[in-house]
């Protein structure tokens, strides 16, 4: 199986171009390719696929092999792969995913996309979007308890399930110890995504993330964008953020008004590869 290594802000995949031949089981392969000793490592597998209502259509899972609804760093990533490997001479695109249609306006110097725009929708606050059992209509400064701690907790679905939690400091957080807690709570039927948020100024945060599926990435495109909402909901800062993450920075724009959330930043691309004829085996 031929493959190509991408990030977005360190978020890396392996990405597989699917556009002929569907793979077999992803959810085993986004096993097998994530792990970073006994596979090629990532944060798991993202597939290139074509669409009747698209150009494209991206399908991601995690390194748990559980499937995401929609990535934002890794739909960046598939923008590039796409012009850079000769599939479209378009530089706007729509890529169909689970959490909906995505448009993206991509940025090429040199005949390669360095940078990517993309519409993310509107971010979803109804609790029935965001799996929390509560008869809540949002989910904005909740309090609850993971722990023994109580937390305030924001709700965003950005197609993929968010919660936003506001720190005073992200260096500080053990989030091997609280990710976990989070992300499996019974509170989320379907499991969470989890942002940690440290408000710098009114156009600045920190962000960290535990990843539903794949633990603690050094990026998030999906959490930037529901950070981003929480900071506006919550009178935090403006709409137009830098969101400062381990990997990189992301640009968000929260068009209030419009109920539109723009994301730009990177994508790039690591390496070519194709598994051993041992390596496909284990993936049978
Ligand atoms: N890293 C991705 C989000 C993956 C979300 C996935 N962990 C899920 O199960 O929703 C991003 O850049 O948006």
């Amino acid at each position: 199986m031929k493959f190509t290594k991408m990030h977005g802000c360190g978020n890396d995949y392996v990405y597989v171009n699917c556009m002929e031949k569907m793979i077999e089981d992803p959810a085993k392969v986004s096993k097998f390719v994530s792990d970073r000793h006994f596979g090629v490592g990532s944060d798991g597998l993202i597939l290139i696929c074509p669409s009747t209502q698209a150009d494209f259509r991206m399908a991601m899972y995690n390194a748990d092999g559980s499937e995401g609804e929609m990535c934002g760093n890794g739909i960046r990533c598939v923008a590039k792969y796409v012009y850079d490997y000769g599939l479209t001479d378009k530089t706007s695109i729509s890529v169909e995913t689970k959490g909906g249609m995505k448009y993206l306006d991509l940025t090429v110097e040199e005949g390669k996309v360095r940078m990517v725009k993309v519409n993310m929708g509107s971010p979803i606050l109804n609790p029935a979007q965001i799996p929390i059992l509560s008869e809540k209509e949002q989910f904005i400064d909740e309090p609850v308890e993971v722990d023994g701690v109580v937390y305030r907790m924001t709700g965003v679905s950005m197609g993929n399930p968010h919660v936003v939690i506001f720190v005073d400091d992200t260096s500080s957080l053990d989030l091997e110890k609280i990710g976990p807690s989070f992300e499996n709570h019974k509170l989320f039927p379907k499991r969470i995504n989890t942002e940690f948020v440290q408000v710098l100024n009114d156009h600045e945060i920190n962000m960290r993330v535990w990843e539903r599926g794949s633990g603690e990435t050094l990026a998030c495109g999906t959490g930037t964008c529901a950070s981003a909402v929480a900071c506006v909901l919550n009178g935090k800062t403006k709409e137009h953020l830098t969101v400062h993450l381990l990997g990189g920075d992301l640009e968000i724009f929260y068009d209030r008004a419009n109920d539109t959330v723009w994301m730009t930043g990177p994508a790039s691309v690591v390496y070519d590869g194709e598994l051993s004829e041992e390596s496909m085996e284990m993936i049978k």
